[in-house]
């Protein structure tokens, strides 16, 4: 398989040439576990971790490889291959990492859609979807929404839904589809690109993993365990995490992914409250907060009806969380300044003692 197939494409090979990698090869990691990264090279896929070098040059875990990455590497055939750099990322899913606050987990990169999967019965919920759009828009991925298990409501009941979906969320794709009657498939077959990047995103039991198994067919690689004895003797059992699909897209899905939320969406919310941003710019203060104003643009449409009063009380609601994972970040910072600022004194001190 040529690396084209698992979507390379032509800005990485300008990096590689304009940075001088081309002694290293060059591969895409298909899955992590503990700093140990399994890579899709030419050759097939290598066992590798990173160099002492590129560990040192790393100002966090964010400069570390993730799944979806491409890197350059030295490899070995019979070990551990070698990755020296990883290559610019066009776009980032990252989350809040759990236990350690303002600090951030990528999940995945160089993805190029999201399929944003709700199901029609139950799960409907408007607000989620701008949430999840949200996170695509900040994370520089395109979403495509999918509504799964329309065979379970009538089509008044499929209708009113995308009627709800157009009058709040603009410009995104949304496709109706069964994964039982398959109903709705030759509308999300289109959007499968050869050489595309997909990861999904959505609530427990929607039908994701119905989907991927329906948009597989027959897996060129697939979603199993990987297992692999090390050089120091341990054994390995990782999931690969990407794949293709049968119609060559290639899909990324690893447990992270499902657990993603509003992290750091600058911008994204700009984007998602597209109407809302174009009339903060008329409001009377620059830092209005839109929520008393006066001369508030924002308010002044909600009076008259121009904006929805559920979108615009989602808005001020992940503008809170964003704040608030804002303000997190910059503590740490500070205590990681902080801690730096001591350990200098202690060794200014340690230094004095010796003369
Ligand atoms: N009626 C109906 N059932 C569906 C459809 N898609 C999925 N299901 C069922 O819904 C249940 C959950 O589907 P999954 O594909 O496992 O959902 P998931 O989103 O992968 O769930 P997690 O793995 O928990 O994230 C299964 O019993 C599926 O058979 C659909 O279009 N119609
Ligand atoms: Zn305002």
């Amino acid at each position: 398989m040529e690396l084209e197939d698992f979507g390379y494409n032509d800005e990485f090979e300008k990096f590689r040439i304009e940075n001088n990698l081309g002694d290293l090869e060059i591969g895409r990691v298909v899955s992590e576990h503990k700093e140990r990264y399994i890579v899709r090279t030419e050759k097939g896929e290598l066992e590798a971790e990173i160099t002492g070098n590129l560990r040192f040059s790393s100002n966090n875990r964010e400069d570390f490889p993730a799944v979806g990455d491409w890197v350059a590497l030295v490899t070995n055939d019979s070990g551990v291959s070698q990755i020296h750099k990883v290559l610019p990322r066009f776009s980032i899913i990252s989350r809040q990492n759990v236990g350690h606050t303002g600090e951030k987990q990528i999940i995945a990169t160089n993805i190029d859609y999201a399929l944003i999967v709700q199901a029609a019965d139950r799960d409907f919920n408007i607000n989620r979807l701008e949430r999840y759009l949200t996170i695509c828009y900040s994370s520089k991925v395109s979403p495509i929404i999918v509504l799964t298990k329309i065979d379970l409501i009538n089509e008044q009941q499929i209708s009113e839904i995308l009627e709800k979906i157009k009058a709040r969320i603009k410009n995104v794709p949304v496709i109706a589809l069964s994964n039982n009657s398959l109903d709705g498939y030759e509308k999300i077959k289109p959007f499968i690109e050869k050489g595309k990047t997909y990861c999904m995103l959505g609530s427990s039991g929607v039908g994701k993993s119905t989907l991927v198994n329906n948009l597989a067919g027959r897996t060129i690689m697939r979603t199993n365990a990987i297992s692999q004895s090390t050089n120091k003797g341990r054994h390995v059992t990782s999931h690969r995490q990407l794949s293709i699909l049968e119609n060559e897209g290639i899909l990324i899905d690893n447990p992270g992914m499902r657990e993603v939320g509003i992290t750091d969406s600058t911008g994204g919310l700009e984007i998602t409250f597209d109407m809302i941003n174009r009339l903060s710019l008329s409001c009377k203060f620059k830092d209005c907060t839109h929520t008393k104003e006066i001369g508030c643009a924002v308010l002044d449409a909600l009076e008259k009806g121009e904006i929805d009063q559920a979108s615009y009380e989602n808005y001020l609601k992940m503008e809170r969380e964003k704040t608030h994972f804002e303000s997190s970040i910059a503590e740490k910072r500070k205590k990681d300044k902080d801690f730096g600022k001591t350990l200098k004194n202690y060794k200014k001190a340690r230094n004095k003692k010796k003369y």
